[in-house]
């Protein structure tokens, strides 16, 4: 669905990442790991169009994204779902209508959508917390509802950076549970994590791939995971 092929990219003319391949196919889970700094971040940007690359070429779903029209990366981003990693919530609107959000700037009707809005938010665990501002959500919460607003598009690809980031080990396993029950229904799962432990809680239930940027290179991750 998103293939990256020699994928080079950096920032300023500084090399970053290099002959980066990647592809994320349908049912694929992968974790992506490396150091603070490496580009997990930018990568993750690289397969959701938002960069592109200085070199090689990324397919979105059979296309070439050099080619694709402003619009046409609009509507392709519709089926990529991200986590970001700072969660990106509008502060003055409640947790419902931040999850809505994708929604209503996709132009459909909320009213519409309003049962299947409703079970995302039961789904992540927080039906009660619906009518809260994102002030009043624990790191938990707003992961969990970072994680609901990436899924209300139904994407077939979620990208998710660092989604346990602020989160204690209990809550890590609740959204680990959450992504592998969403890989086992068909999409394709990416996550970034420096978390070892959690990569490792993954493998014991997923066809978990972990690949590690290393010196703008991403390599397979050994035996030691
Ligand atoms: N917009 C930007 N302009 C210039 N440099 C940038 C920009 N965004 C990121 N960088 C630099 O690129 C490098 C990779 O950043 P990136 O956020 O992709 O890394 P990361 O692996 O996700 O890091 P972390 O684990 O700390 O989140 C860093 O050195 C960062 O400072």
């Amino acid at each position: 669905m998103i293939e990256l092929s020699d994928v080079r990219y950096g920032y300023d003319g500084t090399a970053l990442l290099t002959d980066i391949n990647l592809a994320l196919v349908p049912g694929s889970f992968h974790f992506l790991t490396g150091p603070s700094g490496a580009g997990k971040t930018t990568l993750i940007k690289l397969c959701y169009l938002e960069l592109t690359p200085s070199g090689g070429q990324v397919m979105a779903f059979g296309r070439p994204a050099s080619r694709m029209r402003r619009d046409e990366i609009a509507m392709l981003r519709r089926r990529v779902g991200v986590v970001h990693q700072d969660c990106r919530f509008l502060d003055h609107m409640n947790l419902r209508d931040n999850v809505a959000l994708p929604l209503s700037v996709a132009g459909e009707s909320l009213t519409a959508h309003r049962a299947e809005i409703d079970e995302l938010i039961a789904w992540v665990g927080l039906a009660d917390r619906a009518h809260a501002l994102p002030a009043e959500l624990s790191g938990g919460e707003r992961q969990r509802a970072a994680l609901a607003r990436a899924l209300i598009l139904s994407p077939d690809v979620i990208l998710a950076d660092e989604p346990t980031g602020n989160v204690d080990w209990e809550m890590s396993l609740k959204l680990l549970t959450l992504l592998i029950e969403l890989n086992r229904m068909g999409k394709s799962v990416l996550i970034a994590s420096h978390d070892l432990n959690l990569i490792r809680a993954a493998k014991g239930q997923a066809n978990a791939r972990v690949l590690r940027l290393r010196a703008g290179r991403l390599e397979m991750a050994g035996a030691d995971l």
